[in-house]
């Protein structure tokens, strides 16, 4: 079975073309005004025009409120909803008010965040993500890994996701030991925070091709 990518925090025609040119299987939008790959509407319904129909698009949020979801999943004509630092009872509410899948990030440093998946509910895909540090800007996006092995021979009760730290020279490792099918990049195809590179998005839209 082969893996597929997703390329998150894209804000540019330029690079999203080159995440759909690259195969990724999803593209990814930040709705979060803290982070440096925050969308404003107008940009992202130019983005989502560019999205073939066989591309998913997805809406990253933590903890959002119903209105920002609404103008994001309009201008966005957002496929998901990528919920972090969201509980369980505000994802049910937002998967059924909009009628979406639900992806629930999990944040990973130890084996014993992952006890959050065994009682995981209202999600429809684990995303496992590095935990960024207390206090940090953002909880996602930091370009922070998780040690992988903690996910050997996990059983996952559900479709899953793994992001934190990939970039083209390390995903393969990634996807050997975990197992994964599915990862998951923003950092790592950037030259700067929120800076997106159309070179480094081929090179893990290749790496993840080889896998
Ligand atoms: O990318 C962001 O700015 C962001 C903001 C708020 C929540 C999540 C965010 N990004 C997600 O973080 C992971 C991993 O990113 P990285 O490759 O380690 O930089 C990915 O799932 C993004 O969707």
């Amino acid at each position: 079975m082969s893996v597929t990518a997703k390329i998150c925090g894209l804000s540019t025609p330029e690079t999203l073309d080159a995440a759909v040119r690259g195969g990724a299987s999803h593209v990814g939008f930040v709705f979060f005004a803290p982070s440096p790959r925050n969308l404003g509407f107008d940009r992202a319904a130019g983005l989502a025009a560019r999205v073939p129909g066989h591309v998913g698009r997805v809406g990253v949020f933590v903890d959002p409120d119903n209105a920002l979801v609404e103008a994001a999943v309009a201008a966005g004509r957002l496929d998901v909803l990528q919920l972090h630092k969201t509980c369980a009872a505000r994802r049910a509410d937002l998967r059924a008010r909009f009628g979406l899948p639900v992806w629930a990030a999990i944040p990973v440093q130890k084996r014993a965040d992952l006890a959050a998946a065994g009682h995981i509910e209202a999600a429809d895909r684990i995303l496992y993500d590095a935990k960024t540090p207390e206090g940090a800007a953002l909880p996602g996006g930091m370009g922070l890994r998780f040690d992988w092995r903690l996910l050997e021979g996990f059983a996952h009760p559900l479709p899953w996701a793994l992001s934190g730290g990939l970039d083209a020279g390390n995903v393969a490792e990634a996807v050997r030991i975990t197992g994964v099918r599915l990862v998951d990049v923003s950092s790592g195809v950037e030259t700067a925070p929120g800076v997106k590179d159309v070179d480094k998005i081929a090179a893990f839209c290749k790496a993840v091709s080889q896998c």
